[in-house]
């Protein structure tokens, strides 16, 4: 259960806690390419935020030569860290969220962790919510700042309002923390922590117990039911291993910093107009060695793909410089930018929304203000 809520400023809360005064913390890892992403270190950071003495456990799932070296890689990457667990099978090979979700719970029964965090992005918020259920405990996302084991803030209302939450239910508290609110203040490199491997022997325990009950059923009903059973079984395996596949997996290839980690971000709104006037966003993107974002408006019309999108219901970004080309500054889109250090915005409109949050503010055309952004800004070295 998650307890009382609050907006500024604190409430009292009653003393009375569930969570295990022994704090330990797992938590979930995403990599690629046989390194970790720096969200996960976030996590590990938010991770010490819990309690300074808790002992964190990461845990990687995946197969073959490139999850070992994420494991190495897991194992020096924060001081903090206790222990790496390491699932290697055929099963982890792609990140499937209902076969990740089962591992979790297999890991918490054995771990019996009173935290579990991962990162606020799409690996964390396709997995938390499945592993919760399975856990019967109630998880509490998008977390910016924890002030006690089981105290958190996190956005409310597209980010207007901060929300302190009070973690009453039993273990583990299960958290999804924005990265961008826990940078990670140390060296990358420390001492190794151990890596074991997850016992997976149990895994399909669930599924091997329900086709016993299925048979044990088919034995005392008799073959009457027997198209029945097979239904059931039917739907029963679906329910266990079949509700998800993986089919493939598209990424854009680009030389471009990652956007949710970029230290500047240039911005295009449905201002641009087409995805051909995009490319000109792209381009100062490229001198100026910035991640590129867009509005909702401009990934809806088409101009660029999804995973560009910066906001609410894309991703969160703390650049040092942002830069907004054609951007109104709706709330929704504000969400996801009031961490920057820096706000720059370019609207012809002088009364643009944009303009309330900007540090700098030009009215004009941006067709005339990028092209002579274009011609003045020197090469990229
Ligand atoms: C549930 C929900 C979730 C949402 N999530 C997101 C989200 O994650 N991210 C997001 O961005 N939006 C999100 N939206 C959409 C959001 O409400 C806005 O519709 C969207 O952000 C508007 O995008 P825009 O600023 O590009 O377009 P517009 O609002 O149309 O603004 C275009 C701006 O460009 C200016 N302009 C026009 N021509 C020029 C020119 N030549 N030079 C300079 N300026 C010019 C105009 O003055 C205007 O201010 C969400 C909406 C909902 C309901």
């Amino acid at each position: 259960m998650i307890g009382a809520i609050k907006t500024t400023p604190l409430l009292r809360f009653s003393s009375v806690t569930s969570i295990s005064r022994s704090i330990s913390t797992l938590i979930l890892v995403e990599h690629d390419g046989g390194a970790i992403k720096s969200q996960s270190i976030s996590a590990v950071e938010a991770a010490k935020s819990v309690d300074k003495q808790t002992s964190i456990s990461l845990l990687l799932a995946g197969s073959g030569p490139s999850l070992q070296q994420a494991a190495a890689h897991a194992a020096s990457c924060h001081p903090s860290i206790s222990q790496v667990l390491v699932a290697d099978s055929d099963k982890f090979t792609h990140p499937l969220a209902e076969t990740w979700a089962r591992l979790v719970q297999l890991v918490q029964q054995k771990g019996e962790y009173s935290h579990i965090i991962t990162a606020s992005n799409s690996f964390g918020k396709n997995i938390l919510p499945r592993a919760a259920a399975l856990l019967d405990v109630s998880p509490i996302t998008d977390v910016i700042a924890i002030s006690s084991s089981n105290q958190f803030v996190r956005p409310i209302y597209a980010g207007n309002a901060l929300c302190t939450v009070r973690y009453s239910g039993s273990n583990p508290c299960m958290l999804s923390v924005r990265s961008t609110s826990f940078a990670v203040s140390v060296d990358s490199k420390s001492n190794e922590a151990p890596i074991s491997q997850v016992d997976l022997s149990t895994f399909d325990e669930g599924l091997l117990r329900f086709s016993c009950l299925y048979k044990f059923l088919l034995a005392c009903l008799g073959f009457k039911v027997l198209l029945v059973t097979l239904f059931h079984v039917l739907v029963g395996y679906l329910y266990f291993v079949g509700k998800s596949r993986y089919i493939n997996h598209t990424a854009q290839v680009t030389e471009r910093p990652d956007l949710g980690n970029a230290q500047v971000v240039i911005t295009g709104g449905r201002a641009l107009k087409s995805a051909e006037n995009f490319k000109m966003i792209e381009k100062l993107a490229e001198k100026l060695g910035a991640a590129v974002g867009a509005t909702r408006a401009a990934v809806d019309a088409g101009f660029v793909p999804n995973d560009l999108q910066v906001g609410q219901t894309g991703k969160i970004v703390a650049p040092k410089l942002y830069m907004a080309f054609g951007v109104s500054g709706a709330i929704q889109h504000l969400a996801g930018i009031r961490d920057s250090k820096v706000i720059v915005a370019v609207n012809k409109d002088a009364d643009a929304p944009i303009f309330q949050v900007a540090d700098y503010g030009l009215v004009g055309d941006l067709f005339e203000v990028i092209p002579e952004l274009l011609e003045k800004l020197p090469e990229k070295k």
